[in-house]
Formats: C-alpha cells, structure tokens, sequence
C-alpha cells in the first residue's frame, strides 16, 4: 500500500451529498436504443473521492454527464432514475426559487407528489432536510447546480477554456456569476485561485490566453475555474489522460489538496486502473452500462471479487512480474441494445456457467458479513452454494427483497 493510500483510508466519514440510484441514460438512435448506462447506483460523502473505472464504451461519461444534466436528445435520463443531491444550503436555495417543485415527505418515506424537491415534514432530526432529485428536475433547476454546487473537468481543458477571453476574464466571469463578487476583489481572488492552484506569476497569468500555456497548467487553470463556483462535489472525467506521467502526478496531488481544503466530494472517472488506485477512497467497477462491483479501493485491489475486475487488475503494467507482456481481456465491451437479461460480460469471462446466460446479475454482498463489498456476479454471495446464489439473483430481478441477509444497503 502506498503512503497516499494509507493516508486515504480515514477519508470520506462526512455526510452523503450525492447519490445516484437505479441512473438508467439510454440513446434512442434511428438504428436502436442504446442503454449507456443501465441501473447504476453509488453515493458520494463529502470529502471522498469515489472512482469509476471501466474499459472504453462502459458508460462512465454518460453517468457523470447524467449527472450534470448534460444528456441531450436523442438521449435520456429514463423514468425510475434518482440523482439525489442533498447539500442542505442548496436544497433550501432551490425550494425558496422554485416553491412549485417541493414535495413533502414524512422522514424516511416516499415523498407525497413529483416534484423535483424533497423536504422532511419534520425537519433537522439527523441534519439533512431532503434533497433535489436532479434526474427529475427540469433544466431551470438543474442549471442552478450545474457549475456552482456541482461542477466537472473534462479531459481537454480547452474544451472548457474559451480560446478568445483571457484567463483572467474566465475565472472573473465564473466568481461574478456564482459568487456575486464584483470590483477589485474580483481580480485579488482570481490571482489568488490562480495561485492555489499553482500558476507561477498568478498576476500576469491573468492577462494571458489559454494557448499560452502548456497542458498540464491549463488543466489547473480549468481547475481554477472550476473552483471559482465554489462547488461541493467536483466530477472529474479523465482529467489526467492526455497528460504525461509526471504533470499527472501533479495534478493528481492538486485535486488531493484541493479536496482535502475544501472538504470536497470528487468523483473520478478513469479508464486506469492505477490511477484510480491512487486517488480514491471507493471505487465502482463499470462494465457495459453496470456497476459490477463496488468496494474500498484497498480492498478491491487486494481482493477483486468480479471476474471482470480481475481480469482489469491482471492488465496494469508491472503487477504480474512473471508475465512477459502485458495481460488484457480478450474481445470489446459490447454496445448495450437491450436491456439486461443475463451477465453482458459473460461472453469474455474465464469462469462463466450455463446460468450466466439466463439470470441477470444483480448487486449483492460478497460475502454476507462484507457490507461494504458488492458485486453483480452469479459467483455470489461466495458463502453460498452456486445454486443458493442464483436463485438469489433471480428473485432480486424480480424485486423479490425479502432476503433479510443480503440487502442491496451494502452499498452505504
Ligand atoms: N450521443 C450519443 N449517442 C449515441 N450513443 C452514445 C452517445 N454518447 C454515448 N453513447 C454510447 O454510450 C455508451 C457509453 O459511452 P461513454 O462515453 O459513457 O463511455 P466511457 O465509459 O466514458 O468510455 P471512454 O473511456 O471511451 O470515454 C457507448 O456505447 C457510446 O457509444
Ligand atoms: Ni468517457
């Protein structure tokens, strides 16, 4: 283990901000209906850094774009999704702005109308007052989160930059939007950020075009940006892919301290398993629009329950010292056109079985006492027998939940 990841494994005991449940994004093209991502479910604590990794088509930018509201036609957020935010000064912003979307609800129960606003009949007993259900809110509600309460860098900084406006304008434009800043101390806080995130020169920088920088310095220039909003969960999609190792390294050490000043929720999405290692406190494993297993980063590297997130782990350079090149699962990622009715990774799997054809696999426990450690394979719950196990798969499909031992809360 190394030393960033002991010092990781205290993090994330703050309250829940985010929790996404049952996100279903489907694409209705004219050929077919892709299901992109396919019944995800995870939550996000402040001051945690929760990873999502998967091969290359698995649906991880479509969740952290469902996430921000970023679908457009011919995709959607399908019926039966939650994206629940629940940072209490922002859910009690938006119902004071939209008194049309509040619905009430009676402690933990289902809330009595559709809006978009969930509040606590009885409010304040454990903190949190409900929450925004930013899969059902319309874009008027949705846009008053995207930036400021919840925002995302993308893999090419200079899709977010405009290439016309200095730096300076950006970030001032961002602190005078979300911060209702204005004057000098526009300018003192925009160097100041600058500096933050480690722009020599934070002054004259400001006068500066994007194209004046190199790479790395533009993602941190975006993270700037980004940070100008204040925001309370930050999505990172790839941040560091297009980065050599050591401004990678960099920018990864950024983001730690960032969130470690600012108690932020991150999520980061990558397609590398080693980066992902170092950077989070939960990882989701995603495979053709599923999370197949979901466990503490230590945990999923020491032991990966998912055939699929083994054969993941088998493919990072250097961890296999007898293997003389590099190990990958054979075949693709399969376009998801239908919707589940048996394991889509079982084409490629070593230890598939005549079930893994016939039962869709849903999320449960690795073993029943491992409350933190799910995953959606056949071969589980590892203390049952295979028998045992299916049948427990299959009732879940059918909503079948009065399996006392072996809830879906696992997932926390
Ligand atoms: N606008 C769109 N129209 C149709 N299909 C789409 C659209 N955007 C994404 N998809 C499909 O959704 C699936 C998931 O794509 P997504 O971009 O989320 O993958 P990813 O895990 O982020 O992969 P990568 O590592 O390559 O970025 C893919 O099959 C993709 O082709
Ligand atoms: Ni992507």
């Amino acid at each position: 283990m190394s030393q960033h990841q002991a010092r990781r494994s205290t993090r994330g005991d703050g309250e829940t901000v985010l929790s996404v449940e049952e996100l279903r994004t489907a694409f209705f093209t004219d050929k077919e209906t892709i299901y992109a991502v396919d019944g995800a479910s995870f939550d996000l604590r402040r001051g945690e850094t929760v990873g999502i990794v998967g091969e290359s088509g698995s649906g991880k930018s479509v969740t952290a774009r469902s996430i921000m509201g970023l679908i457009e036609s011919p995709g959607r957020v399908l019926d039966g999704s939650s994206i629940k935010y629940h940072n209490p000064e922002t859910v009690e912003r938006l119902a004071d702005q939209f008194a049309g979307e509040v619905t009430y609800r009676d402690g933990d129960g289902e809330p009595e109308g559709d809006g978009c606003i969930v509040l606590d009949d009885d409010e304040g007993t454990n903190g949190t007052r409900g929450y925004v259900d930013l899969a059902r809110a319309p874009q008027k509600v949705v846009k008053r989160t995207r930036g400021g309460d919840i925002a995302m860098i993308f893999q090419d900084p200079l899709s977010s930059l405009n290439p016309v406006y200095t730096v300076g304008n950006q970030i001032k434009e961002a602190l005078k939007l979300h911060r209702d800043m204005s004057g000098r101390s526009v300018t003192d806080e925009a160097a100041e950020l600058l500096e933050a995130v480690g722009i020599p020169d934070a002054r004259m920088a400001l006068r500066e075009y994007p194209h004046q920088f190199s790479g790395g310095q533009r993602q941190r220039i975006v993270i700037a940006v980004a940070l100008a909003c204040d925001p309370e969960v930050l999505i990172c999609d790839e941040p560091t892919t297009a980065l050599d190792v050591t401004i990678q390294a960099q920018i990864l050490d950024l983001l730690d301290d960032i969130q470690r000043e600012r108690d932020l929720g991150i999520v980061f999405i990558t397609h590398d398993m080693g980066v992902i290692s170092e950077i989070s406190d939960r990882v989701n494993v995603m495979y053709a629009g599923e999370i197949v297993e979901t466990a503490p980063a230590e945990t999923l590297f020491t032991d990966p329950a998912h055939p699929y997130t083994r054969g993941l782990l088998e493919s990072i350079p250097g961890r296999n010292p007898g293997a003389d090149r590099l190990t990958t699962i054979e075949g693709d990622v399969p376009t998801p056109n239908q919707p589940a009715t048996d394991c889509r990774f079982a084409p490629r799997c070593p230890e598939q079985f005549d079930a893994c054809t016939q039962v869709h696999p849903e999320s449960v426990s690795v073993t029943e006492a491992a409350t933190d450690h799910t995953t959606a394979c056949l071969l589980y719950p590892d203390d049952r027998s295979r028998e045992d196990a299916v049948d427990l798969h299959e009732r879940r499909g059918r909503g079948d939940t009065d399996d006392e031992a072996n809830r879906t809360e696992a997932r926390r």
